[in-house]
């Protein structure tokens, strides 16, 4: 008896269970169905959930921005209040990054309102379309207005900054022309920037470098300013100097301040003006892109537009662009001074924001002064030979030394020669084990009292040569002298000659006149 009620208990139960499946899968849905249709469920739900997926529509390789930068605002959030996270070494980025896991949610406030984050992820349905994740954002929606404006704004900007925070520069370089298919269509290939040089170990006038800092940080900060003036946010720094004295490090020093990335143009690997413009287009915000030896590079282009007779000048400041790619039209397709000039102030210069452009040069008398005019090249920045100031700053970085009793010989001989940076660096770097700093003061004031010699040697060898130079001109001019004296006193003669000749003949004509 007892085995039968059980049994008709546990029918009951699997009946009533079996119904309300039914209802679950049937009716319920019809009803959520009903309620969406018809929009009743709206007044019951308060909420609104906003997406953001991890690519760019069926790109699977292309993750979008706006993901990108959600995810790096979760990380310190999800460090603090997720219990499941994922943790990563990006392979440009300076730390550990940790993001919300699968499936895990956490809540963030902003102006008192809460928001819940969530992440979402789709299985991969085929080899060729891979798991992709979703994160959810939803709130109540009387905050719609503060959320989607303010709150969104807020999350992106704050997103960013992590992102630039943690990330490492990039040096970039544009890969040659021909191998364009090689790198595959590529434009630019690049690496982390690991220089550590900053404005702290470059030896020049303390005043100057002040002068620089500050100008670059003003640009940094001045999205307003420009906006205001209606310009372009950009500028341009002509670093000129002979070599060794810092140009390129001062590059670098740029980079390491305002933590930009880096585009290194080699202009001779540069097809045409179009191809220099795409590199243009495909840089991001916040670099600089430095163009080194500038006058090298023009140069070159001009030895090969010479070399070619045919060509008109006319061609040289014609845009290139017009689909004679090819490599038997090599020349004709270089990058010229208009397209360079356009590159730098053009319209496709204004397509990027927060861009520095930098042009270094040992010969800025070569450089074509349009290149190089203030609003190409806004600040102009001599890089020069050694002065005691600079002496000082290296003195400092590679000897640990404020002062030291040979610090005034190396003064009062350091503004006598033209010592670069460089030179004066290599002398005072350590070679013995000891790493004794007065073996170096003292290396480095024999370098200078030997240059002190030499170039009071070679002013000499100037002095002499050019004393007889003048003597030889003196001597040329006294010999064109007496050359010109002497035919003078014998076109003299020739004509009193002449003039006796033609008195004698009209004596004998009017004597065989009287005669007659
Ligand atoms: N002003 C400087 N301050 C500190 N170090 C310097 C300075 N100038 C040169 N050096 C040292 O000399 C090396 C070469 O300098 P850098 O390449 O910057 O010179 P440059 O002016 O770009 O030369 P070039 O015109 O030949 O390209 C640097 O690595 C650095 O060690
Ligand atoms: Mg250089």
């Amino acid at each position: 008896m007892e085995g039968q009620e059980m049994w008709m208990r546990l029918s009951t139960f699997m009946f009533v269970i079996s119904i309300f499946d039914r209802l679950k899968s049937e009716f319920f849905p019809a009803v959520a169905y009903l309620l969406r249709v018809t929009g009743i469920n709206k007044l019951f739900d308060r909420k609104i959930d906003i997406t953001f997926s991890e690519f760019i529509g069926t790109d699977y390789w292309k993750t979008s921005r706006a993901y990108q930068l959600l995810e790096a605002y979760l990380g310190p959030k999800s460090e603090r209040a997720a219990k499941r996270m994922k943790g990563q070494l990006p392979k440009y980025s300076k730390k550990l990054s940790f993001t919300l896991a699968d499936f895990e949610d956490i809540v963030d406030v902003f102006q008192g309102i809460g928001i819940q984050w969530y992440l979402h992820k789709y299985e991969s349905k085929s080899k060729y379309q891979p798991e992709r994740r979703e994160l959810r954002l939803r709130f109540d929606r009387k905050h719609r207005e503060t959320i989607m404006t303010s709150y969104l704004d807020h999350v992106l900007k704050e997103g960013k900054t992590i992102m630039v925070q943690n990330r490492r520069i990039q040096l970039y370089s544009n890969n040659p022309a021909k191998d364009m298919y090689e790198y595959g269509n590529k434009l630019w290939s690049h690496g982390v920037f690991d220089h550590p040089v900053t404005f702290k170990h470059l030896a020049m006038d303390p005043k100057k470098k002040q002068e620089i800092i500050e100008d670059l940080i003003t640009f940094s900060k001045g999205k307003d300013y420009y906006a205001e003036l209606g310009k372009p946010w950009k500028r341009g720094y002509l670093l000129y100097g002979p070599p060794g004295t810092g140009k390129s490090s001062m590059v670098a020093a740029m980079s390491n301040l305002l933590d930009y990335d880096v585009y290194d143009i080699e202009l001779t690997a540069v097809k045409n003006n179009s191809e220099l413009r795409k590199l243009l287009q495909n840089t991001t915000d916040k670099c600089i892109i430095a163009i080194e030896d500038i006058d090298c590079s023009l140069n070159l282009t001009g030895k090969r537009k010479k070399g070619k007779k045919k060509k008109k000048k006319s061609d040289e400041d014609s845009d290139s662009d017009s689909g004679s790619d090819s490599d038997s039209d090599d020349e004709k397709s270089k990058v010229t001074l208009s397209g360079l000039l356009n590159f730098i102030d053009g319209l496709w210069s204004a397509c990027g924001k927060e861009r520095i452009i930098v042009f270094t040069t040992n010969h800025v008398d070569k450089l074509d002064p349009a290149l190089i005019r203030r609003g190409r090249m806004d600040k102009h920045i001599e890089m020069s030979y050694c002065c005691f100031e600079g002496f000082k700053v290296l003195a400092k970085n590679y000897l640990r030394l404020d002062s030291h009793e040979l610090f005034e010989t190396i003064r009062s001989l350091i503004g006598e020669v033209q010592m670069t940076p460089a030179d004066v660096a290599e002398h005072l770097m350590p070679k013995t084990v000891d790493r004794n700093p007065e073996k170096c003061l003292e290396d480095l004031i024999r370098a200078l009292e030997n240059k002190k010699e030499e170039t009071g040697k070679k002013q000499e060898a100037k002095e002499d040569e050019q004393k007889k130079e003048e003597a030889k001109e003196e001597e040329i001019a006294e010999a064109k002298e007496e050359e010109e004296t002497r035919e003078e006193a014998e076109e003299k003669e020739e004509a009193k000659a002449e003039a006796e000749e033609e008195a004698e003949s009209s004596g004998a004509e009017e004597e065989a006149a009287f005669d007659h």
